[in-house]
C-alpha cells in the first residue's frame, strides 16, 4: 500500500520546532500509513539546540521521518519583520524539496504527498500547499487561549475596525470566548498594541481560516471552555493533541562538556531533600538585566530556599537577539552571593529542564510561562510562580492563575521590551514572596497541580482526549486523499 505523506514546517525556535517533530513522531507511531517529512529551516541565532535535538532524536527515531535542511540564506534585516521576511525566503526552498519529492512518487515505493503541516509564523507556506493541490494543517505551540484572543483581536480589527493599539496602558477589559474572568488589557501580548507588528500577527490569524485544520499543543481536560467554543463552525476544525513535550531531554552526546555539566546537575539534586529546590529557568529567549539579576539574588538569598537557577546572559542592550551562557556567572551576581549560597544553591546556564523538572527535589517552578514550560510543569505536577516576560506568556500566567487556580504570582504584568532602554525592575521583596508562596507544602495549587498531572497523563493514553484527538486527524488527513 503506498503510504501518504505530510510534509512539516515547523516555525523556527526549541519552542515550535521541538513539539511539532514530537508530534510527527506520535502519529507514524500510531499509524503506519504515514511517512513525515520535516524540513529544517535555517536560522543561527537559534540553531544551537535544535541541532543538538535532531541529532538526538534521529539516531533513534523511525523510517518513517526524515528530516531534511533547507539552505540558509543570509539574513540582514533585523527590524520587527525579520522572522516574517526570513520565513517568506524560505518558500522557494520548501517549493523545490516538496517537487522532488511529489516527482518521485511515480515510483511505487515512494509515499503520496498528503498534506502539509505549518508552524503558527508559517502560514505563508500555505501558498505552497495550494500550489501542489493539497490541504494545510497548522501546528498551533500555544495555549487555547492564545489561539482565541489572535482570532478575536483580528476580528475586532478587521470586521468591527477597532483599533487595538487604543487599548495600550488601558484598564479596559475582555470577555474572551470561553474565559470567565475579564482578561485585562495588561495581560495582553505587545503586539497588539503595536501597528508595524499588526500586518504579521493579524496575517497570521486570517490565514488560519484556510486550513483544514488546527493542530494545538494542549488537552481538553485543561482549557475545555476555550476549546469548545472552537466547535462553533467559524474556525477549522481544532485538534487537542497535548501535552505533547520532549520526555527525552536535550540528549547531549555522552562524553559532551554538556552532558558532564548535566550530570553535575542531577547529581547535585539527587542530594537535595524532595520538594525543598525551587527551580528558575525563562525560557529559550529569557534574560535580565544587572539591576534585575541582584534582586532575585536578593530574594533566593532572603528567602533561605534551596535553589536552582538558569541565569543567562541578555544579548546588547536595545538589540533584539537572544541570550547566552555567561562565561563566570559571577561577574553578573552580587559580591559574594555564589559562596555565600554554596551549601544550599546553584547556578547554572542553559539548563536540562525536562529532567530537572522531574526530579523529586524540585518543589517550584519560577517561570516566564512559555507554553512548553506550563505543560512541562503540569506533567511532572511542579506548581508555577508567573513571571512572564513577552509575547502571550502574560496571558498563560493570567490562565494558570486567575482562570484555573494553577500558579501563583511574582508579576503577571511584567513586560520586556528588547528596544527599551530601561527595562522593568521587579524587587526583591514580590519575588520572595512568590518564592515562598510557590514553596509552600500544602498548598491547594499544589494539589490541583498535582491533580491535572495525573489528568494530563491520561490524554495522552488510549482512550485519552488527545488520543482521541490524534487519530481523529489522521483519519481526516488519509480521508482527504481518497
Ligand atoms: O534553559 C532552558 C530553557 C528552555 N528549555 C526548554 O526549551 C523549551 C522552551 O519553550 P517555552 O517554555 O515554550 O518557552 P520559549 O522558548 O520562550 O517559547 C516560545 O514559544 C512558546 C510556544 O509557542 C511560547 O509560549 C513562548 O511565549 C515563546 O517565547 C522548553 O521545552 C524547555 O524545557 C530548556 O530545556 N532549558
Amino acid at each position: 500500500m503506498k503510504k501518504s505523506e505530510l510534509v512539516f514546517v515547523p516555525s523556527p525556535g526549541v519552542g515550535h520546532l521541538v513539539p511539532a517533530v514530537e508530534i510527527a513522531k506520535l502519529m507514524v507511531n500510531r499509524d503506519d500509513r504515514l511517512s513525515i517529512t520535516v524540513l529544517v529551516m535555517k536560522h543561527p541565532p537559534l540553531d544551537t539546540k535544535i541541532n543538538e535535538y535532531i541529532k538526538s532524536v534521529s539516531a533513534s527515531i523511525s523510517d518513517h521521518i526524515r528530516f531534511v535542511y533547507l539552505p540558509s540564506e543570509e539574513q540582514t534585516n533585523s527590524g520587527i519583520n525579520f522572522l516574517s521576511l526570513f520565513i517568506e525566503s524560505q518558500k522557494p526552498h520548501v517549493k523545490n524539496v516538496v517537487s522532488k519529492l511529489v516527482q518521485s512518487e511515480s515510483s511505487s515505493e515512494s509515499p503520496q504527498l498528503a498534506g502539509f503541516v505549518v508552524g503558527m509564523f508559517c502560514t505563508t507556506m500555505i501558498d505552497v500547499a495550494d500550489e501542489f493541490g493539497v490541504p494545510s494543517y497548522i501546528f498551533f505551540a500555544s495555549s487555547a487561549v492564545a489561539l482565541s484572543l489572535m482570532l478575536y483581536m483580528q476580528a475586532l480589527n478587521d470586521e468591527k475596525n477597532v483599533d487595538t493599539t487604543e487599548f495600550k496602558d488601558s484598564d479596559a477589559e475582555f470577555m474572551l470566548p470561553g474565559i470567565i474572568n475579564p482578561v485585562p488589557a495588561k495581560v495582553l501580548p505587545s503586539v497588539v498594541f503595536n501597528k508595524d507588528w499588526h500586518p504579521i500577527y493579524f496575517g497570521n490569524a486570517r490565514r488560519f481560516k484556510e486550513a483544514e485544520g488546527i493542530m494545538i499543543n494542549t488537552f481538553l481536560e485543561l482549557e475545555s471552555h476555550v476549546i469548545n467554543v472552537f466547535s462553533d463552525g467559524k474556525t477549522p476544525p481544532l485538534y487537542p493533541i497535548g501535552p505533547i513535550l520532549n520526555l527525552k531531554g536535550d540528549g547531549h552526546d555522552v562524553g559532551s562538556a554538556e552532558t558532564n555539566k548535566n550530570k553535575d546537575i542531577m547529581e547535585w539534586l539527587d542530594g537535595q531533600p524532595p520538594s525543598s529546590v525551587v527551580f528558575l529557568c525563562f525560557g529559550s529567549m529569557g534574560s535580565f538585566g544587572e539591576e534585575q539579576v541582584k534582586e532575585i539574588a536578593c530574594a533566593l538569598e532572603q528567602s533561605g530556599y534551596r535553589f536552582l537557577w538558569s541565569l543567562r546572559q541578555p544579548p546588547p542592550k536595545g538589540k533584539m537577539g537572544f541570550p547566552s551562557d555567561y562565561a563566570s556567572p559571577e561577574e553578573a551576581l552580587p559580591i559574594g552571593f555564589l559562596d555565600r549560597m554554596a551549601e544550599i544553591g546553584k547556578v547554572i546556564g542553559w539548563a536540562p529542564q525536562v529532567a530537572i523538572l522531574s526530579h523529586p527535589a524540585i518543589g517550584g517552578f519560577v517561570s516566564h510561562c512559555g507554553w512548553n514550560s506550563i505543560l512541562e510543569s503540569l506533567w511532572f505536577g511542579v506548581p508555577i510562580a508567573a513571571w512572564p516576560l513577552f509575547s502571550e506568556q502574560q496571558l498563560n500566567a493570567f490562565e494558570m492563575m486567575i482562570e484555573l487556580g494553577l500558579a501563583v504570582e511574582i508579576k503577571m504584568d511584567y513586560r520586556k521590551d528588547f528596544r527599551a532602554e530601561n527595562e522593568m525592575v521587579v524587587s526583591g521583596d514580590i519575588i520572595e514572596k512568590g518564592i515562598r508562596s510557590v514553596m509552600e507544602q500544602d498548598s491547594e495549587i499544589r494539589k490541583k497541580v498535582k491533580a491535572m498531572s495525573e489528568v494530563s497523563k491520561k490524554a495522552l493514553l488510549d482512550g485519552g482526549s488527545s488520543h482521541s484527538s490524534i487519530g481523529r486527524l489522521i483519519e481526516d488527513v488519509l480521508n482527504h486523499m481518497k
